[in-house]
């Protein structure tokens, strides 16, 4: 009903903040847009479910994500493939997992520091009767 639409209104600005507020961030340019396929030919060999912040964002704007926990579930696709794809010792693949851990851990302390537990649970109901 109306509420629930304005809960979901609410939810799609604080994600499309966090989205942008992490896209802005330097050390995460190379999440940004897809990986590009003609670059990287063996990524989608390697990567099975390619993520990146561009693409989160377009969900949102596609009322995609029900609930937070939806949304984290993409972030976390985006920085665990990048540990995936950059197992090795050599500098750009340390490089690549220090921002990939960074990513990861910015994202939830937003979330933890910005997401109010009431107005998550309200959306984990809305989910749940869908
Ligand atoms: C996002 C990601 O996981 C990624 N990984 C890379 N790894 C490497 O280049 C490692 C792989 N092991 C051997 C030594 N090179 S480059 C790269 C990337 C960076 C961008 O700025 C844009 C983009 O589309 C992809």
């Amino acid at each position: 009903e109306e509420q629930e639409e304005d809960t979901l209104r609410e939810l799609r600005l604080f994600l499309r903040n966090v989205t942008e507020r992490l896209s802005q961030d330097k050390r995460f340019k190379a999440f940004t847009k897809p990986v590009d396929i003609e670059e990287v030919p063996d990524y989608i060999k390697v990567i099975r479910h390619p993520m990146d912040l561009s693409t989160i964002l377009s969900k949102v704007d596609l009322h995609k994500y029900v609930t937070v926990r939806e949304f984290v579930n993409d972030v976390d696709l985006i920085w665990k493939n990048a540990l995936e794809y950059n197992p090795d010792s050599d500098p750009s693949d340390r490089q690549i997992r220090h921002r990939a851990c960074a990513l990861k851990d910015t994202t939830h302390a937003i979330i933890r520091d910005e997401l109010d537990e009431d107005f998550n649970r309200i959306c984990e109901q809305i989910r749940e009767a869908r």
